[in-house]
């Protein structure tokens, strides 16, 4: 069926999941994972996993949805985001601010009720952080905008600990910084491959208000920031051998992207290293667990 001019399609049920940037939530679900397998020497309980995981997992889609809300004139502006359900026009705005509700409602209240009050008004506070304070305030204000906004995505690990043991250390800390420090990176190099696109919506963020070639030069200093901050498992003795071992590799691989990046010689890096880095990522919590696990069957 051809659409006419101020037609636009129906919005479908998979649209309600598109919201919630599913594939971004699944990897902070895997950190979350692990932040809940190193708070134990034993296995978490099926019911915090299954209840935590749903918890947290409700409450980052809901702040997903909420993103999606706020920025909808914006992403309509952007080739890669225009197609969304609300930029698109094919959903109406109140229907996602209900779905984003429920969800944020439902999540939070899930970890009061059968995990526990510290996680729950954590990710409160991640999802206050992330649907409000980076997309309505700083996304728009501040190139610095991912830096801070980053706190909020790299909540899951600390959330995943806190809903094992109730509080907070700095084992939990340190698995938020690693994200943290990752974050600049990962985002600065879609950002360069993006540049034009953010200039034209006039989203403020580095590349566009300091140029590629400073950009560049951040994601190789975040790169070395990162690796620095991925090795402290092993200087704390929180992790061993295997994970040191393992996440070596993977800094190798993250760093010869990064210095790609950095030399500008290929217009091809940013984007391959952006893909990299959510492999990196998804490697360096993936080598603290196989790192966990195997020093407990050696015990
Ligand atoms: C403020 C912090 C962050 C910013 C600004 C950011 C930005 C972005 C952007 C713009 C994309 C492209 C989305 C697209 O596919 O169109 C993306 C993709 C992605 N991000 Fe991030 N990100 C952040 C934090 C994180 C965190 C903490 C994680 C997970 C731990 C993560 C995981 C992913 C994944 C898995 C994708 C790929 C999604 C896909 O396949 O479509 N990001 N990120
Ligand atoms: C409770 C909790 C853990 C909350 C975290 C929520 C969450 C899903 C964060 C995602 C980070 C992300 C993809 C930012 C990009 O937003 P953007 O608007 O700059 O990117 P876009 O242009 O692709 O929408």
């Amino acid at each position: 069926m051809q659409l006419g001019l101020h037609e636009s399609a129906a919005w479908t049920w998979q649209d309600l999941l598109t919201l919630c940037k599913p594939r971004v939530v699944v990897v902070m679900l895997v950190c979350a994972l692990v932040g809940m397998a190193l708070a134990t020497p034993s296995l978490p309980s099926l019911a915090t996993v299954v209840f935590g995981l749903a918890g947290i997992g409700m409450a980052a889609g809901g702040a997903a949805a909420f993103n999606h809300v706020v920025d909808r004139r914006l992403d309509a502006m952007m080739l890669r985001t225009s197609q969304r359900p609300l930029a698109s026009q094919r959903m109406p705005t109140v229907l996602a601010l209900g779905w984003a509700s429920l969800l944020s409602i439902a999540g939070i209240a899930l970890l009061l009720w059968q995990i526990n009050a510290l996680t729950a008004w954590l990710t409160l506070a991640s999802l206050i952080g992330y649907a409000l304070i980076y997309t309505a305030f700083l996304k728009r204000a501040t190139p610095q905008n991912i830096v801070i906004g980053g706190v909020a995505g790299a909540a899951p690990p600390m959330l995943g600990w806190t809903a094992v043991t109730g509080q907070l250390g700095p084992e939990p800390l340190l698995l938020v910084l690693i994200v943290f420090a990752w974050t600049p990176p990962h985002f600065w190099a879609l950002a360069i491959h993006k540049r034009d696109e953010y200039a034209r919506a006039g989203v403020p963020m580095l590349p566009v208000t300091h140029g590629e070639a400073f950009t560049r030069l951040q994601v190789w200093l975040y790169g070395w920031l990162t690796v620095a901050v991925t090795l402290l498992p092993f200087v704390i003795g929180m992790s061993g051998a295997v994970y040191l071992l393992g996440v070596m590799a993977l800094n190798l691989r993250f760093m010869y992207w990064n210095w790609k990046v950095w030399r500008g010689a290929d217009s091809k890096a940013p984007l391959a290293a952006f893909w990299f880095s959510i492999r990196y990522i998804l490697g360096v919590f993936g080598v603290l667990l196989l790192d966990h696990y195997a020093g407990l069957w050696a015990m």
